[in-house]
């Protein structure tokens, strides 16, 4: 089995705090499985009681004592099991709550690059088939774990001490179960885990064709795609008939086994009455109290072999939520400076910057931008015009050279007085789930509904709301087809012009708007940058046309910088540019 270290250590961890429940899950489940080993003693003897009743006659009493004993002894043992279960069921729940808190709290400290790295998809299925597997394997494999290992080595136990020649008879065919559920368990866990790794193809391939469904649909590729999509599901229908049958042949099988060993343990004590090394009634007692731990010990080596899945799911869960815990936060400047309002401005001397240490994305940038002026940055697609937001916002870090405001290093400030003056409208739009009021208010809580309507009149979208049947209080998600995707940067717009903050990033959106909309946006971003020290990353040029300062960047540098006219002037890059989305709007 794969337990890793760090699988162990993460459960011991969440475990810790809940000792006390886990000691009395134990207390109880031992305190059942001594009950459940002790019945079949009561049954054997109840039989000879009752044989030699029927054969020699005398008292009823002490037959009938025996099943009031069997009764209250299988009384017993279900009212521990229900008290374990209890008891547990609670723990692994606040175990469970906790490892969920956890995590959460975890991502939030984690840097973007973070999840730059990681899909949206597997982070979230931290939070549910991994969660979901500790959870199951915690609330099954623990209890019965215990129950079941001492059930057998207290069933083997008592057998031995009762009878050694029926124990040995008992356990003949332990050899072959033993094999038998190990080639099974091995077979099962190669093609559960084939299983697993097809559906997750199955999956990733499905998504994807839901995402492109427009590009599907547009070029006629309809039966192509179910055609693909077969061969993916033929290979999990393979893997999972395979997984399935192993994995489930065990119990019948065992079952088997267990029903040939009444066979045997008939026979034993069919010889033993035969050649009198025991009486009739003894042998028959034997034989019955046999046949019941012939099932009592063939019930763990079941129950274990189809945990074993369960516990490896949950142990692969563990070791990956192990390593996000381990991952690396965001670094606090906890005696960091406290921004003030801007003095002089913003710029970056000689920034080097790569992703990646073999990658060099920014070659020595530098740029100024002076307090209350708007510095556009514009350039082909992939020459570092979001990676610079990306580093005045400190969502990376420089490799080498600085990013100062009024002079000093940004990361001489902490991060949260750095994140407060400096607002972003990111290029892709986010709509949190609430209602349109919430959405533009997020970023100041306690706006009220007056500011919340001055931010959305400047950003232009004021009109449209109020057409909208219940105005500010409707609900919108990001799914929602409320706003199109310029209403939804209108809507960040006004989310950031209420904060009202000293420096602003504007990352234009690159995606198509219609004409009235991008007029509206355009209109927007005027108001927005009116007075305020800004950063615009345009895409498309006309909506750059009357900043104070233009930047141009290609492969990582600046190649030319200058008011619009001057760069026209030049005839250089920036004419290209300009002059190509000309002749293509
Ligand atoms: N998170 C990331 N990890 C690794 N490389 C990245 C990451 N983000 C961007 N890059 C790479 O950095 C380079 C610059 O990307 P960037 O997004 O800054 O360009 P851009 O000028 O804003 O492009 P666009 O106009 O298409 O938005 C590209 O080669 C891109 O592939």
């Amino acid at each position: 089995m794969n337990n890793s270290k760090s699988a162990l250590k993460y459960f011991y961890k969440y475990l810790k705090p809940h000792w006390k429940a886990i000691f009395w899950v134990t207390v109880f489940s031992l305190i059942s499985t001594f009950l459940q080993v002790l019945a079949p003693t009561y049954l054997g003897k109840a039989v000879t009681k009752l044989t030699s009743y029927v054969a020699n006659g005398g008292s009823i009493n002490s037959f009938l004592e025996i099943v009031a004993f069997l009764a209250a002894s299988y009384l017993l043992s279900t009212i521990a099991i229900f008290i374990s279960w209890v008891i547990m069921s609670n723990f692994t729940a606040h175990a469970n709550n906790s490892m969920r808190k956890n995590l959460f709290s975890k991502l939030q400290r984690m840097t973007i690059r973070y999840f730059d790295t990681h899909q949206d998809g597997k982070i979230l299925s931290l939070f549910t088939s991994d969660l979901d597997n500790i959870f199951n394997a915690m609330n099954q494999a623990i209890f019965e774990l215990i129950a079941q290992v001492s059930l057998f080595i207290g069933t083997i136990y008592i057998m031995f001490k009762i009878n050694v020649k029926m124990a040995l008879f008992t356990v003949m065919t332990l050899p072959l179960a033993l094999i038998l559920a190990l080639v099974l368990i091995k077979k099962a866990r190669k093609y559960i885990g084939l299983q697993q790794k097809e559906i997750s193809n199955l999956n990733g391939f499905i998504n994807e064709q839901l995402n492109g469904q427009a590009v599907i649909i547009t070029n006629g590729l309809q039966k192509q795609s179910v055609q693909e999509f077969k061969e993916y599901n033929k290979a999990v229908r393979n893997a999972m008939f395979k997984g399935q049958f192993y994995s489930g042949i065990l119990f019948p099988l065992m079952n088997g086994l267990a029903t040939l060993n009444f066979a045997i343990v008939i026979a034993g004590g069919t010889y033993l009455i035969l050649t009198n090394q025991v009486s009739m009634a003894a042998g028959l007692g034997l034989m019955v109290m046999f046949i019941e731990y012939s099932y009592t010990y063939f019930q763990p080596l079941t129950q274990l072999s189809s945990l074993y899945n369960l516990i490896e799911l949950a142990l692969t869960g563990a070791k990956r939520l192990a390593k996000v815990e381990q991952e690396k936060e965001e670094k606090r400047v906890s005696d960091g400076k406290q921004l003030t309002p801007l003095k002089q401005g913003l710029a970056l001397e000689d920034v080097h910057f790569g992703y990646n240490k073999d990658k060099e994305i920014l070659h020595g940038i530098n740029i100024s931008v002076p307090k209350g002026k708007t510095v556009a940055v514009v350039g082909p697609t992939g020459s570092g015009k979001t990676t610079i937001m990306n580093l005045v916002n400190r969502f990376y870090d420089v490799d080498s050279g600085r990013i100062t405001i009024d002079g000093t290093d940004i990361r001489k400030f902490t991060i949260a007085s750095l994140r407060n003056s400096v607002g972003i409208v990111l290029q892709e739009s986010v709509i949190f789930s609430g209602t349109v009021f919430e959405n533009i208010a997020f970023g100041k809580q306690d706006a009220t509904l007056a500011e919340v309507e001055a931010a959305a009149k400047k950003a232009q979208i004021h009109d449209y709301i109020l057409s909208l049947p219940k105005g500010y209080e409707t609900e919108i998600s990001e799914n929602s087809d409320t706003f199109s995707t310029g209403q939804k940067q209108l809507i960040s717009i006004a989310r950031t012009l209420l904060t009202d903050p000293d420096f602003l990033i504007l990352d234009e959106a690159t995606s198509n708007v219609d004409t009235v909309t991008e007029e509206k946006i355009q209109v927007a971003m005027d108001e927005v940058v009116k007075n305020r020290t800004s950063f615009v990353i345009a895409h498309r040029l006309k909506t750059i046309i009357n900043a104070d300062k233009i930047v141009v960047l290609k492969d990582g540098t600046v190649l030319e910088e200058g008011s619009h006219k001057e760069l026209l002037n030049r005839k250089g890059f920036y004419y290209k540019l300009y002059t190509d989305q000309m002749v293509l709007d």
